[in-house]
């Protein structure tokens, strides 16, 4: 199944507005938040804000990796959000409106954290035994 196309209003009703409460971690492309709603929890991850470039690369690569990975062991990408908003500023004493696009995935919450931290999780286990 093909990830489903989300908004940003619905990212924001889920994450409580991306809020430190409902912060799950923080990797190098960015933010990870726990998404609920009645039909259960999700992983959201917003990417940094940093150029519009250099994003849409990241964004793009992180995208089609995951969407290619359909294992019942790794966590499944369920949709996305690619959202541009418009916030007015002032700038030298003048209004402008500054331009924000928001990139996040949605992916199946893993009770563990990422696949890497339970991975390594079983390793430290592993040598301790
Ligand atoms: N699907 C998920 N379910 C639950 N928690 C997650 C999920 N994905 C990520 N996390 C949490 O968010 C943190 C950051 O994840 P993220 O994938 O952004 O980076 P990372 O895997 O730690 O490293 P890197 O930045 O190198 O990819 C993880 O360490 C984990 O705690």
């Amino acid at each position: 199944m093909e990830p489903t196309q989300l908004t940003l209003h619905r990212l924001q009703d889920i994450t409580d507005g991306f809020s430190e409460g409902r912060k799950l971690g923080q990797g190098a492309y960015g933010k990870v938040y726990r998404g609920e709603d009645k039909n259960g929890e999700v992983a959201v991850k917003l990417l940094h804000n940093v150029g519009p470039e250099l994003n849409d690369e990241e964004f793009k690569n992180e995208f089609d990796n995951l969407k290619k990975l359909k294992h019942p062991n790794i966590m499944k990408l369920i949709g996305y959000c690619y959202q541009t908003q418009h916030k007015c500023m002032e700038y030298n004493g003048k209004s402008i409106f500054a331009e924000h696009t928001y990139r996040a995935l949605c992916l199946e919450y893993l009770h563990n954290g990422s696949l890497q931290n339970f991975l390594s999780g079983i390793l430290m286990l592993h040598f301790t035994l």
